[in-house]
């Protein structure tokens, strides 16, 4: 589904990405992960082409997207969340769904604030995902895990066929936490290809079904589950304390 074939990025002397090659099979649940600093988001902006890469080629469904605009490769069916919820200030939930999906390009400048088709779908994705009675919540007064899920929502209206998932349970409370891992398990089920970067290595290791781990920018790893929580270099060198707790 996506291949990521010798990318890099450099910043300065700084190789955040460092000729990093792995695919996301089709279907998959795929986690990234890796330290601190490893690279793992730099590598997720690369893919979604909010950073240029300095080198390498990403390929969705055999196709070459790392050249194109962000909004493009989002037509083409890769959608991401960021870190951090991009919450636009005075929305309302509803509000914010419609217009972060806005995928951006021209066309958009001219819509209408709120098409009936649009606030059609997000209401149905708000019911999917079970928060309907926040639609009209404003957007900054949600907890961590609720903003998680409204970007989500947000991700769902543009109709992907591979989300990328950038840290789901930061800062989320353990029952949100369990819905949301709910809502990635049914999705995929319905088809959807998932790549998420995460440090909740319980979630990690409940959900993928194929792990990549990265330290200093290079992958180390790549495998199943059980694989590279017994792969002695990302134990001794990396993740031997969380992967063994999450075990
Ligand atoms: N815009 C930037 N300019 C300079 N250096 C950067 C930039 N973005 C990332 N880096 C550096 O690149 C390296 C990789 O960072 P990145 O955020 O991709 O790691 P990460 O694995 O996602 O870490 P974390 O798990 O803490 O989010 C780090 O050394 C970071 O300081």
């Amino acid at each position: 589904m996506l291949e990521i074939d010798n990318l890099s990025k450099h910043f300065g002397g700084i190789r955040a990405v460092d000729g990093c090659s792995f695919t996301v099979p089709k279907g998959s649940i795929t986690a990234l992960i890796g330290p601190n600093g490893a690279g793992k988001t730099t590598a997720f902006n690369c893919i979604s082409r909010t950073t240029e890469p300095s080198a390498g080629k990403v390929l969705l469904e055999g196709q070459r997207i790392e050249h194109l605009r962000p909004h493009k490769i989002t037509r083409m069916g890769l959608s991401r969340t960021f870190q951090i919820s991009r919450n636009l200030a005075d929305m309302t939930v509803l509000e914010n769904v419609i217009c972060q999906s806005r995928i951006g390009g021209w066309r958009d400048l001219f819509k209408p604030a709120l098409g009936a088709e649009e606030v059609e779908k997000a209401m149905e994705i708000l019911d999917f995902l079970g928060i309907t009675r926040i639609a009209y919540e404003d957007g900054s007064n949600l907890s961590y895990g609720q903003k998680k899920l409204m970007d989500l929502a947000a991700l769902l209206m543009s109709d992907p066929k591979i989300i990328l998932l950038d840290e789901p349970a930061g800062g989320v409370n353990p029952t949100l936490l369990e819905e949301i891992i709910g809502h990635i398990q049914k999705l995929n089920e319905q088809g959807l290809t998932v790549l998420i970067v995460e440090h909740n290595m319980d979630l990690i290791m409940r959900l993928s079904h194929k792990i990549v781990v990265m330290a200093q920018g290079k992958v180390i790893a790549d495998g199943k589950p059980e694989e590279v929580r017994e792969n002695p270099a990302v134990l001794d060198a990396y993740l031997g304390g969380v992967l063994e707790e999450a075990a």
